[in-house]
């Protein structure tokens, strides 16, 4: 049975768990529950904390994790992202008052407060840069008007936590993260049941992210057409009853769906519609 991490708490576990509920597997229903057989699908998951998801899956005890890749980062386990998911996107970016530093080489001799020490003494060592690190657990932006620290460094999604405390970004951004499969570093790449529980969430995130476009055109136009809608290999044209038509079947990026049937319009394709692709395998 393949043994599965799931984030039980915190930005990442509700996403994680519809993903996976719309990739077929069984979820846990309350959220005490912390262990989950789906026997039908031949999975176990574990609902734990999500800064201990790399580290139980580098001990080969769990064989795959969902998790953050910054938290993958900062745990320093021997485990190694090989999906990227798509939700809990952020960026982890240091932040201060206004005019306290202008780059990570601002920061020697300063104090800086973080939950991801790993990350943060990582990137002042790669910058030659020598600070103090605080490791607090959460709500780090309060730190600097408690006086704990001169700077932090935290995750930013919409900005507004930091707005909130009178911080401003400076410098670089440190990393990108999203939420990551993670298994443990020098695993099998080819374990069949790894394989199908990857192409499962592929799967998910191509039903999200694209919709099937049918339409009719003119077979003058066709050409021209499926150059707006090539599909992921190629399209499907299928003859009309009507002479001098064809039907064109293509998956499209659902963000660009609008936009795309706009421009056959006025191409001449007509009976253009789109519908949601609710799972796949390609
Ligand atoms: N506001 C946010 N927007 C997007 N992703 C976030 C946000 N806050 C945290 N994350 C991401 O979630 C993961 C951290 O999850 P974790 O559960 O440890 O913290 P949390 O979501 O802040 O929850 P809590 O602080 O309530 O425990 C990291 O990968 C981080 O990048
Ligand atoms: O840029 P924003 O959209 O404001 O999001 C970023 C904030 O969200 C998270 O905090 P959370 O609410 O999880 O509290 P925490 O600091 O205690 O983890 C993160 O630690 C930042 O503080
Ligand atoms: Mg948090």
């Amino acid at each position: 049975m393949l043994r599965i991490a799931v984030p039980n708490k915190g930005s990442l576990s509700a996403p994680a768990s519809a993903m996976l509920h719309e990739a077929g597997y069984r979820q846990r229903k309350e959220s005490k529950e912390l262990v989950m057989v789906d026997a039908a699908n031949g999975v176990e998951f574990f609902y734990l904390r999500p800064r201990d998801i790399a580290i139980y899956v580098s001990s080969g005890r769990l064989d795959i994790g969902i998790t953050g890749r910054d938290l993958l980062l900062d745990s320093g386990a021997n485990a190694e992202e090989i999906l990227r998911l798509g939700f809990a996107r952020s960026t982890f970016r240091y932040a201060a008052r206004p005019g306290t530093a202008e780059g990570v080489q601002d920061l020697s001799g300063r104090t800086v407060a973080t939950s991801y020490e790993g990350v943060v003494e990582k990137h002042l060592a790669d910058n030659g840069v020598d600070a103090s690190v605080v490791h607090l657990d959460g709500a780090v932006e309060t730190a600097i008007k408690l006086g704990v620290a001169d700077v932090i460094a935290d995750v930013v999604e919409t900005g507004t936590s930091l707005r909130n405390a009178g911080l401003e970004t400076f410098g670089e951004p440190i990393m990108e993260s999203e939420a990551v499969v993670v298994r443990r570093t020098g695993a099998d790449p080819q374990d069949p049941k790894v394989q199908q529980f990857l192409r499962r969430l592929q799967g998910v995130l191509v039903a999200r992210r694209y919709v099937m476009m049918d339409y009719d055109i003119r077979v003058e136009q066709v050409e021209r057409a499926v150059a707006l809608t090539p599909g992921l290999e190629s399209p499907t044209v299928s003859p009309l009853h009507h002479e001098g038509w064809v039907a064109v079947r293509a998956m499209v990026p659902t963000a660009d769906a609008q936009r795309i049937m706009d421009e056959l319009y006025e191409l001449g394709a007509r009976a253009i519609l789109t519908t949601g692709i609710h799972a796949a395998r390609l």
